[in-house]
């Protein structure tokens, strides 16, 4: 399962309202595209799903649930941010290997989820370079792995429009995002 549901969320920061009331149902394996200007409020809204931002007013829920008050890590969720926060040290193969890492995964696993995600986001022949030695898209592409690997519910993802010149949903699934589903059976939005 992994449907999110917003009821009533505003965001306001001081008398600036950047989320008006919103009403939202996004289905379990549903694909969901926020798209809008620069500042219009798209990644304060991912923030809030994530639970990284506090709501002004509003409810949110998780398969149901109510986790308006659940902290980010309890959600089930991963994100995917603009600035891609890759550890500049570490290798695609340990930027991808880390979170998996921290949540004690068998070393066996971890491979096989970091093969299965370089394979299907076009990383393999960077797997040991470090970031420093990539393009942007190839960052991109290490931050969607490092989030795909983990198990989770559902995958919120933070990007610039100005980075696809080509329609979104191709660019999308041209950056391996279909196929990149199987690693960890985590639901992409
Ligand atoms: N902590 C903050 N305090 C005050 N205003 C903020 C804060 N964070 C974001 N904003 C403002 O809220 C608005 C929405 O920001 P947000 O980052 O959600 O935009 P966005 O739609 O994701 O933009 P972009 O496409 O440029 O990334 C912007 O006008 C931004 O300046």
């Amino acid at each position: 399962m992994g449907q999110i549901k917003l009821n009533q969320v505003t965001k306001a920061y001081g008398d600036v309202e950047v989320i008006p009331p919103l009403d939202l149902t996004i289905e379990d394996g549903e694909f969901t595209v926020f798209v809008g200007p620069s500042g219009c409020g798209k990644s304060t809204l991912l923030r809030m799903i994530a639970g990284l931002e506090d709501l002004t007013s509003g409810k949110v829920a998780i398969d149901g649930a109510d986790a308006t008050n659940t902290p980010p890590a309890k959600r089930g969720l991963a994100m995917v941010f603009q600035s891609y926060a890759l550890y500049p040290h570490m290798s695609v193969r340990k930027n991808i290997a880390f979170p998996m890492k921290m949540a004690g995964i068998d070393p066996e696993e971890q491979n096989r989820r970091i093969e299965a995600a370089a394979k299907a986001l076009n990383l393999t022949d960077y797997i040991d370079r470090r970031p420093g030695q990539l393009s942007g898209g190839q960052r991109q592409r290490v931050a969607i792995g490092r989030a795909i690997v983990r198990s989770c519910e559902s995958l919120l993802r933070s990007c610039s429009m100005n980075r696809y010149p080509i329609s979104t949903p191709h660019c999308v699934s041209g950056c391996g995002w279909k196929s990149a589903k199987c690693t960890s059976g985590s639901r992409l939005r």
